[in-house]
């Protein structure tokens, strides 16, 4: 059982060039994969075919023996967005965000994500509270769905050090209780080296790992 690119290729409409080349990467349950390389190198490209938001045009995606994208039932990987306000519908508030994903309504009883997110924001919209905060939201909100592997682009990016350092122990938490597996796409090489069993590093151009 894991996460398993293999030989993926990807190119996007319109685009002259491949924006990930012959690709291939494992991810297995509990285990924590760092993925760097410069900007434009394809790392997004390649989080969004592990999750299934994209299809690669050559070699596939596996998911604990299935499809990435299964047509029905839960979705095994979620994408944390290096962007979450393009991630998230601006006409609806925090806690209906939440509520999408854990549908009970009961999401802060979930102690990790009642670490990420403060009830002061629940009932503000997502430009209503900072960068930052944001990211957490959306860590929490790919949380709550319970997924078996994580795509974590740039998650901690717009954070200080120390609330980096807290949001990367919450999830690194879950990597252990839950044995999920992550995806971390990150510019920062102090950060995955501090939180990835292993990193794959790609010099630069077209991303063939
Ligand atoms: N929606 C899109 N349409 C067309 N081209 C795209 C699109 N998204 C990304 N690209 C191109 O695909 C290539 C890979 O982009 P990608 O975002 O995967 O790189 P990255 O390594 O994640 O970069 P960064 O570290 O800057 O986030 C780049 O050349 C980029 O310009």
């Amino acid at each position: 059982m894991s996460l398993v690119l293999d030989d993926v290729s990807y190119r996007y409409p319109r685009v002259a060039g491949w924006a990930v080349r012959g690709a291939s990467l494992v991810v297995a349950p509990g285990e924590v994969v760092g993925l760097a390389g410069p900007s434009g190198c394809g790392k997004s490209t390649l989080g969004k075919l592990a999750c299934g938001v994209l299809v690669p045009a050559e070699g596939r995606v596996v998911v604990d023996d299935g499809p990435a994208r299964p047509r029905r039932g839960a979705r095994l990987v979620q994408l944390v967005h290096q962007d979450p306000v393009a991630a998230m519908n601006p006409r609806w508030r925090v806690r209906a965000v939440l509520d999408e994903a854990d549908p009970t309504g009961s999401s802060l009883a979930d102690p990790v994500v009642g670490a990420l997110v403060e009830t002061g924001w629940l009932d503000r919209y997502p430009h209503e509270i900072s960068g930052g905060e944001l990211q957490r939201v959306s860590l929490a909100r790919a949380l709550l769905a319970k997924p078996t592997y994580l795509v974590a682009d740039e998650i901690s990016a717009s954070l200080d050090p120390l609330t980096q350092a807290a949001l990367w122990r919450d999830l690194l938490g879950v990597v252990r209780e839950r044995g999920l597996g992550v995806l971390a796409v990150s510019h920062d090489a102090a950060l995955l080296a501090e939180v990835a069993d292993r990193v794959v590093s790609v010099g630069g151009g077209t991303l063939a790992v």
